[in-house]
């Protein structure tokens, strides 16, 4: 295989859902979903060996972290399964990242398959994750920040980072290894394939069928999501076994029944979103969980509320797509009245009563339209509709700080933005340093 352009890089975009969590689960009720400026990276380029040596081998690397690097030999499986990669060991010891690995058995399949090859040559990967992915001591003073410690030890800000790496993975491989005539990120056939695959691999790779709203925020960005149905995924095997690179050939390039509906989404001019990390320690688990048995023995009940919720969801949309900026904080507070309905009959702490406080105090503050907890809720993050403006953002901080000084919580409003984009394709010479 010959490849056009020795460099590709890619960047895909972490994700918040502002309203609809829990709902977007259920195909008849859709989740409004931004796309955020913080962005995970991907750079590709060709390992190149010298003349007579025959290695053949996928380098992934992650070179913000400690012992984040990845190496995999790998083999066409018999009986159609696939490429497969088997990770090499570096070092004394051999560290597993389920995503990287099984983004590799995806992508390379499909590509195998499509270019009518038994060979893929050697590529090196490096991962470049913008700096809110992580909370950090202090801010970081290069654009990349180097963390002191191993990637499983960093604390993650809740921004996706599974999702925008498993999608700016698999669009840095397709693109590097494949024809344009074959993929290209710029056409919607190659966004809806980039979709298909990376949303297969993510399921497979976190051992469940979410709904999916994450990779399609990497993606396509923002926008109104309507979930696929888990069926598209029923009858693909694990990767290396028989049958899977037909099968995946055809979830790649079938026509999903999810819904991206990207005029679904806007917001008013002057107005952002913004997200605050709430580091309080305490990580509920099984919120999802409890929300669906909840709803499975409540049916009647969960539907009034579901139904209402959609509602209400649908009506703060149109306010900030049709740029009613006066009407935002009504339709915050419509929302939120239902959630916490929602955790109240459930018992889950969707918006627990910190939280509320937080969210009521942070609406006072001159500036701020008002704020939900996204996507599953819980304690540990806010999102904002504030004032695009750094007066606004300097009093935000201001009270965050003094909050969190008063109950002895971290609480801090993270640079990222909501962002409209999705994947795109970078300029590989930008990243300076970090590229060997
Ligand atoms: N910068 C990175 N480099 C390599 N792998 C990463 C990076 N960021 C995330 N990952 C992968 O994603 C996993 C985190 O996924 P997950 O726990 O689902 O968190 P999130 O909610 O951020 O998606 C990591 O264990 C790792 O496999
Ligand atoms: C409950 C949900 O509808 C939304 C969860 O949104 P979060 O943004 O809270 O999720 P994670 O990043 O996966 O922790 C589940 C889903 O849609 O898959």
């Amino acid at each position: 295989m010959s490849t056009k352009d020795p460099l590709v890089a890619v960047s895909a975009p972490g994700k918040v859902m502002l309203a609809g969590g829990y709902l977007v689960l259920d195909r008849a009720y859709t989740g409004l979903v931004f796309g955020l400026s913080a962005r995970i990276n991907v750079v590709a380029q060709e390992i190149h060996t010298s003349q007579g040596v025959h290695l053949t081998e996928i380098v992934v690397e992650s070179p913000q972290f400690l012992d984040a690097q990845w190496r995999y030999g790998y083999h066409l499986a018999d009986h159609d399964g696939g490429i497969k990669v088997t990770q090499l060991q570096v070092g004394s010891h051999i560290t597993p990242n389920p995503f990287v690995e099984t983004t590799l058995n995806f992508a390379l399949t499909y590509i195998a398959r499509v270019h009518h090859t038994r060979r893929v040559h050697s590529a090196r990967l490096t991962i470049l994750a913008d700096n809110d992915y992580y909370s950090q001591p202090s801010p970081s003073a290069t654009r990349f920040a180097h963390f002191p410690v191993p990637l499983s030890a960093a604390h993650k800000t809740g921004l996706g980072s599974s999702a925008a790496l498993v999608t700016a993975l698999t669009a840095a491989l397709l693109t590097h290894y494949l024809d344009p005539s074959l993929f290209s990120l710029a056409t919607p056939s190659g966004r809806q394939t980039l979709h298909n695959l990376a949303q297969a691999a993510h399921c497979a790779a976190q051992g469940k069928v979410g709904s999916g709203f994450d990779v399609a925020a990497a993606v396509y960005g923002s926008a109104r999501y309507r979930r696929f149905s888990p069926g598209v995924l029923a009858a693909l095997p694990e990767p290396g076994a028989p049958g899977f690179a037909t099968a995946l050939e055809e979830v790649a390039k079938g026509a999903w029944d999810v819904e991206v509906d990207k005029e679904g989404v806007g917001l008013p001019k002057g107005v952002a979103v913004r997200m605050c990390d709430v580091d309080c320690g305490s990580q509920t688990v099984g919120m999802v969980k409890g929300v669906l048995a909840w709803r499975g023995r409540e049916g009647e009940r969960a539907a009034e509320v579901w139904d209402a919720l959609q509602g209400r969801n649908e009506e703060l949309a149109g306010v900030l797509r049709e740029g009613r900026t006066e009407e935002i904080r009504g339709a915050v507070e419509r929302v939120r009245e239902l959630v916490r309905r929602m955790g109240e009959e459930s018992g889950v702490p969707i918006e627990p009563e910190s939280q509320t406080a937080l969210l009521d105090g942070l609406s006072g503050v001159e500036g701020v339209f008002g704020g939900v907890v996204p996507g599953a809720g819980g304690y540990d993050a806010l999102a904002l509709l504030v004032r695009d403006d750094e007066e606004t953002a300097g009093r935000v901080r201001a009270f965050l700080e003094a909050w969190g000084k008063e109950k002895g919580v971290r609480v801090s409003l993270m640079d990222v933005k909501g962002e409209m984009e999705g994947v795109r394709e970078e300029d590989a010479k930008g990243y300076g340093e970090w590229i060997r």
